[in-house]
């Protein structure tokens, strides 16, 4: 396929800021595809010590895959990665694919399974922990039709290393409002055990804030007005 044959990815997949918090399905179109084929490189060249002859043929292999889809870039507003709120990880591959079980105004509950690709050493790496809470208190305070908010401050506290390749829980509450100051707290376990806990601060955007955020026109500035 070249990008003479696609008209525009919105016809096919309409991704919109619309709202932001959904529970994830199990989708498996195209570009769902795509990112889990990404996540398996992410995941296989972590994990392998290839010859450098090996090395060198899967690099040129990947550069090539760039360069083919370098013909379909569009701008951030365009592009369907990290907006499509109905796949476990938006179908972008920063943060480890979140499965979200439960949402309600004030909680969200899901679940993530991290391999080696985010290890530390034998465990989850410390920097991972804060985008996974970051994915899913920001997705909770800025969901329901609450006016745009950008995370002020994230406050982790590591309690126990997250184990790889097992299903961790996740949870966040909406703990309260002060203003445009939301307050956000959210936990991560292993079975029973407490993995991580956090504390966050969302400022609700002014209308000046948001000039050069096109997803907030058309919700936070007039809401929040
Ligand atoms: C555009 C929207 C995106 C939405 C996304 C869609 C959702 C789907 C998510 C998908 C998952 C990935 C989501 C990634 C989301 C990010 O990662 S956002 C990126 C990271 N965050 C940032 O870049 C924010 C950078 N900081 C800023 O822009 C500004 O500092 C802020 C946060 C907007 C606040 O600035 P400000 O509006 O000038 O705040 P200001 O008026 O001084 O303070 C307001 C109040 O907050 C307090 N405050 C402000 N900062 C702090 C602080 N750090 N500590 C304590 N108190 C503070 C002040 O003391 C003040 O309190 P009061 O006096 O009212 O009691």
């Amino acid at each position: 396929m070249d990008a003479t044959t696609v008209s525009t990815t919105d016809d096919i997949w309409s991704p919109s800021w619309d709202d932001p918090f959904e529970p994830t399905t199990d989708r498996d179109d195209e570009f769902a595809e795509l990112t889990d084929a990404l996540r398996a490189v992410q995941e296989a060249v972590t994990r392998s010590r290839p010859t450098p002859d090996a090395a060198g043929r899967t690099a040129r292999t990947l550069r090539d895959l760039a360069a083919r889809l370098a013909a379909f870039e569009v701008g951030e507003d365009e592009q369907i990665s990290g907006r499509r709120w109905d796949l476990a990880g938006r179908g972008q591959t920063l943060t480890p694919a979140l499965h979200l079980d439960e949402v309600t105004d004030n909680r969200a509950r899901g679940r993530v399974l991290v391999g080696r690709f985010h290890s530390g050493r034998y465990a989850m790496n410390g920097g991972v922990t804060p985008l996974i809470f970051d994915e899913i208190l920001a997705r909770l305070a800025n969901s329901c039709g609450r006016p745009w908010a950008r995370t002020a401050y994230l406050h982790v506290n590591y309690r126990a290393p997250a184990p790889l390749d097992v299903e961790l829980r996740v949870e966040a509450e909406f703990a309260g409002q002060d203003g445009r100051k939301r307050f956000m707290r959210g936990a991560m376990h292993h079975g029973d055990v407490l993995v991580a806990d956090v504390e966050g601060l969302w400022i609700e955007l002014k209308p000046e804030q948001t000039q050069n955020v096109s997803l907030a026109v058309g919700r936070g500035a007039e809401e929040n007005s």
